[in-house]
């Protein structure tokens, strides 16, 4: 997250980091907790990944340090990729990993609402991205989980801004138009989380961009009220 600050433990109990072990493990992408055994995420962090069994699924931590061989981990027994998913920049980005065993909710591990497909034009006005992606375009990992408060902007808008794409209505943007505060590299997969009447829900799942917190480049996610019906398809 560029622009951001460090989060608290217990703020963010839906976000985990999705790890590969091969030879070495590694954080490759964030992703949301929407039940005991679902995690949502992007379906671009799954490409040439799709073997289920080098993913390891951390949920609870504040710290990335905080991982070590006694930390507890998930282990995925399937990921579901949305069928029409090619690149995050066509959309469909979006994908479902389900855990080995069910997890207990703490305090620091609990699930975020998914919006209902009604809710499509609900104007959400405080929205967060969250992460331990770069701060800054050639940067790296970050140990503490950042949040940055990023405002949405219009699909209108956010199509003029990038004429070489499509920005459909199942994208949703947001950006402030000075730039400076934005996901970036290892970002992507986690919650574009939007609190609504005291509830928050995962808006969007962070997706792609045109460099990070550029002024006049907002951020793309996945619109997450558009697959609410796929999502309870694959899940229930
Ligand atoms: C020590 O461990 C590490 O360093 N891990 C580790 C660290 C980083 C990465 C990996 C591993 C690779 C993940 C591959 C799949 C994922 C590949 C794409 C992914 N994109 C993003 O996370 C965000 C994109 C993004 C999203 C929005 Cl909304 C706006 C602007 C964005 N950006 C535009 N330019 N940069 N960001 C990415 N993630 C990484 C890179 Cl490198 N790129």
């Amino acid at each position: 997250v560029v622009g951001g600050t460090d989060s608290v433990p217990g703020e963010w109990p839906w976000q985990v980091s999705l790890q590969v072990k091969l030879s070495t493990q590694r954080h490759l992408c964030g992703g949301s907790i929407i039940s005991n055994q679902w995690i949502l995420t992007a379906a671009h962090c799954i490409d040439n990944l799709e073997n289920p069994n080098i993913w390891r699924v951390y949920p609870g931590i504040l710290k990335l340090s905080e991982i070590n061989e006694d930390t507890p981990v998930f282990k995925v027994q399937e990921i579901i990729i949305h069928p029409q998913y090619v690149i995050a920049e066509t959309g469909y980005d979006i994908a479902l990993m389900k855990l080995d065993k069910p997890m207990n909710f703490t305090d620091l591990q609990q699930p975020i609402c998914l919006p209902s497909k009604e809710e499509t034009n609900t104007m959400y006005t405080h929205c967060w991205v969250i992460g331990w992606g770069y701060t800054k375009e050639q940067d790296q990992v970050q140990d503490i989980l950042q949040k940055a408060t990023i405002p949405l902007v219009s699909n209108e808008e956010c199509q003029t801004r990038y004429q070489q794409d499509r920005i459909d209505n199942k994208m949703i943007c947001a950006g402030y138009r000075k730039g400076g505060q934005d996901a970036c590299k290892g970002d992507s997969g986690g919650p574009l989380s939007c609190k609504h009447e005291e509830i928050w829900y995962v808006v969007g799942i962070t997706s792609w961009g045109e460099g990070c917190a550029r002024p006049e480049q907002p951020g793309v996610y996945t619109k997450v009220a558009e697959y609410a019906d796929w999502i309870l398809e694959k899940t229930m």
